[in-house]
């Protein structure tokens, strides 16, 4: 049995991890905590997953990092100086692995692979993500990774800029700017999480859309995370997709 808390019990995923943590057969459930409570709680646990917020995720990680606790991280809004600083920490603390993955769910990680390996081929790629109107961070993780990804294939095929004649534009009409492509955030209620990669070149489109229509869609990758975080090679990993042989 593997031991397991969770940060962010009561939240919209952290919910959903209890209820898979305890459904399943190899995994127990030691405590699930909340903003205010005690971390203490959570020690004798081999892993914790948190889907917290992106200004909590940084103290939690340094707590658990100095406990010797592996984390499976959801929480969204790693940028690069917070990176840097979990590699130091993780760096006096050989034996601990932290896994960090902005879409847990399988079908979106594809997309993402999918995006990569389309992106040489066409001239124009923008990302449309949709999610549910209380999310706290636009674009999303998923959305940022995407662009990331896309303009590392683009850059590494040797692709020119991409057209757009724009020249004049109400502050916001073509999105952010993430990594040179830009990204559309809607905040619809009824959604939940969604995304759509549109390529474009000379009469030919190509769209690739993910939709997670429950918070279970999120749960078999969770889980595999959890499975897997000890024995990882790298003390920080970025992504799922290793752990599907998707390299
Ligand atoms: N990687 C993935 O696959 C996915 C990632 N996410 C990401 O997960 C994060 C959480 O999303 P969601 O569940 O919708 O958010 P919610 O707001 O529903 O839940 C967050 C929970 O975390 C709690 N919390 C806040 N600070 C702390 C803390 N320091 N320690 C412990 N608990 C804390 C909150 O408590 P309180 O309400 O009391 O403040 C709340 O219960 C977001 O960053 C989101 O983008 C979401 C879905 C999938
Ligand atoms: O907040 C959410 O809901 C989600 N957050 C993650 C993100 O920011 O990409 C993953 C998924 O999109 C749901």
């Amino acid at each position: 049995m593997i031991k397991v808390g969770v940060f962010g019990a009561d939240g919209r995923m952290g919910a959903e991890v209890v209820k898979a943590v305890n459904a399943a057969e190899d995994t127990e459930l030691v405590a699930g905590i909340d903003a205010g409570d005690e971390r203490e709680a959570v020690r004798g646990a081999e892993v914790v997953v948190d889907f917290t917020h992106p200004d909590a995720v940084m103290d939690n990680l340094r707590w658990l990092v100095a406990n010797g606790i592996h984390a499976v991280v959801g929480t969204t809004g790693f940028d690069e100086p917070k990176l840097a600083e979990l590699r130091e920490l993780l760096a006096k603390h050989p034996e601990v692995r932290v896994l960090i993955a902005p879409n847990f769910g399988i079908a979106a990680v594809l997309m993402m692979h999918f995006a990569a390996k389309a992106a040489p081929y066409f001239d124009s790629a923008e990302i449309v993500e949709l999610h549910h109107p209380n999310k706290a961070d636009a674009p999303s993780g998923t959305a940022h990774r995407t662009a990331g990804i896309i303009s590392q294939a683009r850059r590494q095929a040797g692709s020119t800029a991409m057209p757009d004649a724009t020249t004049s534009e109400i502050e916001g009409a073509r999105g952010a700017d993430v990594d040179g492509v830009h990204v559309h955030a809607l905040r619809i209620a009824g959604l939940i999480a969604h995304q759509e990669v549109i390529f474009g070149t000379h009469g030919e489109t190509l769209k690739i859309r993910h939709d997670s229509m429950s918070r279970e869609s999120f749960m078999p990758g969770v889980l595999l995370g959890v499975r897997r975080v000890a024995g990882l090679p790298d003390q920080l990993t970025l992504g799922l997709e290793p752990l599907l042989d998707l390299e």
